[in-house]
């Protein structure tokens, strides 16, 4: 018995050493082939090259914050230089003037996305690529002019009467959660997460998900499900996707919790494609994309493209909206500050629309005061929700000063830095909403005259959602400020710190996440608000 027990015991001690034999032998081999030249990506010619270690290149630097990493390279490097990731090289792109050279001016070669093995070859397997992931072809320009169409003004415009049902809902919901008690102190993500997964699924679907009742657990499953899968497209952690020679190593399978992601997702990406067409083959129209694009075989859209679609249109603006308009809450719950820009954006919401009544009822159907206008700006332009924007391939070559870029390289933008770039912001650390108003509280900027910041990317694969996003921001952030005061929260350690990097609780996912904060909210204007949220008791 006892040498049985002494037999397993060196048997496992041998697979053990076996086990450590054949890593440190594939990384051996792979080293040797790193230094002959044959798995290192190679550097591009004139561009300052950021120095590494042999195998990694400089992926342990850009594991945490990595926008504040080459922040801190482009003082020595300058403002584009390259980096390696294990197998790959990126180009990385931190000044405003630079961005709008890369992306603006060279639209049409850097339009496209790279590949990379987490999210394109394990969590992408059965629902397909988001459009943002989709690298450029004659597929993804069918699903992008279809998305892209949807989410155009005009029909943005007609979604107002759905925006303008659910930002009611929220604030009913946030009233009567208050009931008697007040000033409350809370934080209204889960609020705004649930407000953009409802107006996303409506447009997709045609269904109206009662995210605080029926449907909370379902609600909450996307919420998650969907931030997990975001952070998979981080541009640092998923180590396989970089150093290749990990997938080959037996026990170790980073890529497990993104297959288990994937499984949940299937199954309620699945049930709501499957209950729409139920629903169209029992004779009930429902008016919405997909049935559209179903009802329309000329589009030429396939079943897997329809699925990318609809995975867009769920996971896009989940986090971002949410996270930044909460960022503008936690501005306006500053001490002192915080009192100052609610006034204002009070006394600009009436000279607008005349009062507030007329303010709240109109804010779905346009953005027409400059000041909340210009509040979201500084808010997207301060926090930049995705601090690296999303990473880019160019399907051509880009000459830059002296260098040809190849087509098929890799880019990132420094979405946060060139959103403070000094020589384009002044003042770029300070939240000054006025920066984007003249004297006479007038926006100075229209959309045709360029780009205001990066924080939806740029060129031709700038953010579809944008106008929607913008919609879904001012008329929530418009409903809130008329319905509550703001108010700075009792415990100095719950108010929001300004610095984003310093609030990023994960630091090597793709957008910011700032750790909960909390603000005190209190009623404006109790018979006014009943009135506006309850219009049917007028
Ligand atoms: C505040 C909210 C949002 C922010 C900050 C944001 C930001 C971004 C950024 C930075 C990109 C990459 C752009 C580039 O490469 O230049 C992007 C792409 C995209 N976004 Fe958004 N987004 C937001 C909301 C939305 C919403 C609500 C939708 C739709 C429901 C949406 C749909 C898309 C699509 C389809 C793309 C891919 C474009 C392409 O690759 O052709 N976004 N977004």
């Amino acid at each position: 018995m006892i040498q049985c027990f002494i037999n397993i015991l060196l048997m496992g001690k041998h697979i053990v050493d076996y086990f450590v034999l054949y890593f440190l032998g594939l990384l051996g081999a792979w080293l040797l082939l790193d230094i002959v030249g044959l798995v290192a990506p190679r550097k591009i010619a004139g561009i300052p090259s950021i120095p590494g270690y042999p195998i990694v290149g400089n992926l342990f630097q850009l594991l945490e914050n990595a926008s504040k990493t080459y922040t801190g390279w482009s003082e020595r490097y300058g403002d584009v230089y390259q980096v390696r990731m294990g197998a790959h090289r990126f180009l990385v792109i931190n000044s405003f003037e630079e961005v709008k050279q890369f992306w603006i001016k060279n639209s049409c070669e850097n339009n496209s996305r790279p590949v990379l093995y987490t999210f394109h070859k394990i969590v992408s397997k059965t629902q397909g690529f988001t459009i943002g992931s989709t690298p450029q072809g004659p597929r993804y320009k069918v699903m992008k002019k279809t998305v892209s169409t949807a989410l155009n003004k005009r029909n943005v415009s007609i979604l107002a009467p759905a925006i303008d049902d659910q930002s009611r809902a929220v604030i009913r919901f946030i009233v009567e959660t208050m009931k008697q008690k007040q000033p409350v102190e809370t934080d209204l993500m889960n609020c705004f997460q649930n407000f953009a997964l409802k107006l996303s699924i409506y447009m997709a679907y045609g269904i109206v998900l009662d995210t605080e009742n029926r449907d909370r657990e379902l609600a909450q499953e996307i919420i998650k499900i969907e931030n997990k899968i975001i952070n998979l497209r981080s541009q640092t952690s998923n180590l396989e996707d970089y150093l290749i020679f990990l997938r080959y190593i037996p026990l170790i399978r980073l890529t497990e919790a993104a297959a288990k992601y994937r499984h949940r997702r299937d199954v309620y990406m699945d049930k709501f494609l499957f209950d729409l067409k139920q629903r169209i083959l029992a004779g009930n129209q429902t008016d919405c994309l997909v049935s559209q694009i179903l009802g329309n075989p000329v589009s030429g859209i396939t079943e897997s493209e329809l699925k990318s679609i609809c995975l867009t249109l769920v996971s896009a603006g989940l986090d971002n909206t949410p996270y930044t308009l909460n960022h503008c809450m936690g501005h306006l719950s500053q001490p002192v500050t915080g009192e100052k820009f609610q006034a204002l954006a009070i006394k600009e919401l009436e000279n607008t629309y005349g009062n507030l009544k007329k303010a709240w009822e109109q804010a779905p159907y346009g953005v027409s005061c400059d000041y909340i206008v210009a509040l979201l700006n500084e808010t997207l332009r301060y926090f930049t929700v995705l601090p690296l924007s999303l990473p880019r391939a160019t399907s051509k070559a880009i000459i830059y000063k002296n260098s040809v870029i190849p087509a098929g390289t890799y880019l990132i933008m420094n979405a946060y830095q060139a959103n403070h770039d000094p020589n384009q912001f002044s003042d770029p650390t300070q939240f000054q909403p006025l920066r984007f108003l003249d004297g006479d509280n007038k926006l100075h900027f229209r959309e045709s005259e360029g780009t205001l910041h990066f924080t939806f990317g740029a060129g031709s694969r700038g953010c579809s959602g944008k106008h929607l996003a913008f919609q879904e921001m001012y008329t929530l952030l418009v409903r809130v400020l008329i319905a509550f005061k703001v108010t700075p929260p009792q415990k100095s350690e719950e108010l929001m710190l300004l610095d984003p990097f310093e609030m990023n609780q994960r630091k090597g996912a793709v957008s910011f996440e700032p750790r909960p904060f909390r603000y005190g909210i209190q009623i404006r204007d109790p018979e006014l608000l009943q009135g506006l949220v309850n219009p049917e008791l007028e």
